[in-house]
């Protein structure tokens, strides 16, 4: 009668409880998971063979496990910045149970064949549940769509399509994705960037861009296409779901949209949620990033929308880059940050240590509402569950009374572009799991 004992945990913050993992399965919480463990032949603090292992996780939350829905795992074609082996262990370590891996990879993952090959490598790292997101269009061209019915059916079961690095900005194209995606419940992920209004862009534009003399990337050029595309989701009465909003004006567009009952969802990052663009004037290629940091205002209008529920959750956009594409002149470096380790981290700095959310709204934000878009609440290896008996043990232990400092050089990622290198930030995760199996422990946790 093997098992895992989690005493004392405050699921999603409320009082602590005692919760009992059985084969990958939430199976009792609360009074009752004492005495099932009891019952099954005492609790075992040493986990000898046969009994329940404890972990004692007084003062810890307990969160379902985090669900990214843009994360850039680069295999295949850049082995060389992470692979699915390697994010995905950042994954865990961020606690996150599933990720959504984007398809600007090299071959594009515009085929069944290749979306089918990311999943079974996520299957074999056994880290994390890797959801593949499809290509909207054949190689990102943005010239005709791409097999998306074939995705979907495949073994990966594709229901996320994005051509995420670039815009899908032929209306006609992003609406004929919308009619597609309907049949079969997908949902089409928009990088919103006007292509136009940001050729050769280096940052955000405003008086900092100027004085600093790099191409700015103007609010209106996201704007534009978020406007577009949610009253084209409208006319077609298909989902889309707009990647890394970064504006206040954006998020004014998708609050109309939601009052007037729009199929629209929206997510922001952990670095649109602290940093701004004030950080660019060092010219340190760390801190560019697509689209760019913004203005205090708009990190303002964002917070608030992800507190009110307006933007629906936190994706991190976990970029990695190798050094060569970042130790090198501004207008040279890559676009991109890592993001998987320290989401959670920024997440409770940026919004539940400053009141704007509690931990059942961090849950929602980072687990229910993602697996919800890109519907892998169902099915055989459901996510953002509620913590109940019976759903599946995918769980996070969280430390909240913790600080660390970000040390890039402890990173499970292959790369180290990460903006928060120094700055000490608040929250540890413990411990991961993924149906009931730990794919993450911090040192010095049992078993
Ligand atoms: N966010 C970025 O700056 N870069 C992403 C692409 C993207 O998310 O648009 C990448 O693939 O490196
Ligand atoms: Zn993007
Ligand atoms: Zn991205």
């Amino acid at each position: 009668m093997s098992g895992t004992l989690i005493t004392g945990a405050r699921v999603l913050g409320a009082d602590p409880q005692d919760l009992l993992i059985r084969d990958g399965v939430i199976v009792a919480l609360g009074a009752d998971a004492r005495a099932e463990a009891g019952a099954g032949g005492g609790a075992d603090e040493a986990g000898g063979a046969g009994g329940v292992t404890t972990i004692d996780a007084a003062g810890l939350i307990v969160l379902p496990g985090l669900v990214d829905l843009h994360t850039h795992l680069r295999e295949p074609g850049r082995e060389d910045a992470e692979t699915v082996e390697t994010g995905t262990r950042a994954a865990a370590r961020g606690g996150f149970t599933a990720v959504h891996a984007m398809a600007n990879t090299d071959p594009v993952a515009d085929t069944a064949g290749v979306v089918e090959q990311v999943w079974r490598l996520g299957r074999e790292a056994g880290h994390a549940d890797v959801r593949p997101v499809g290509a909207v269009t054949v190689g990102l061209k943005g010239e005709r769509l791409s097999e998306l019915g074939a995705m979907a059916e495949s073994a990966a079961g594709v229901r996320v399509f994005s051509d995420d690095g670039i815009c899908v900005h032929d209306a006609m194209l992003m609406r004929r994705a919308l009619e597609y995606v309907k049949a079969f419940d997908g949902v089409i992920a928009q990088h919103a960037q006007e292509p136009r209004l940001t050729e050769g862009a280096q940052m955000n534009e405003g008086e900092l861009s100027g004085r600093l003399g790099l191409r700015g990337w103007p609010n209106v050029a996201e704007e534009a296409i978020v406007a577009r595309d949610v009253l084209l989701a409208a006319h077609v009465g298909s989902r889309v779901h707009i990647c890394h909003l970064s504006t206040k004006g954006s998020v004014e567009i998708v609050r109309l949209a939601k009052e007037r009952g729009l199929p629209v969802t929206a997510e922001v990052t952990p670095h649109h949620l602290l940093l701004t663009d004030e950080l660019v004037a060092g010219y340190d290629p760390r801190y560019k990033v697509n689209p760019p940091l913004r203005s205090a205002e708009d990190v303002a209008a964002l917070r608030e929308a992800l507190a009110d529920g307006t933007i629906d959750i936190v994706a991190t956009d976990h970029a990695p880059h190798p050094v060569e594409a970042k130790d090198c002149e501004w207008d040279a470096a890559a676009f991109g940050m890592l993001g998987l380790e320290t989401a959670l981290s920024v997440v409770q700095h940026t919004m539940v240590d400053t009141g704007l959310l509690d931990w059942a709204g961090v849950a929602d934000r980072l687990s229910f509402a993602p697996a919800r878009i890109g519907r892998c609440d169902t099915g055989d290896h459901p996510h953002g569950r509620p913590i109940a008996a019976g759903e599946p043990a995918n769980l996070t232990l969280v430390d909240p009374s913790t600080t660390t400092t970000v040390d890039p050089s402890a990173s499970a990622s292959l790369s180290r572009n990460t903006p928060y290198e120094g700055m000490k930030l608040p929250g540890t995760v413990v411990a991961t799991f993924l149906r009931g199996r730990p794919t993450f422990l911090r040192e010095g946790v049992t078993p």
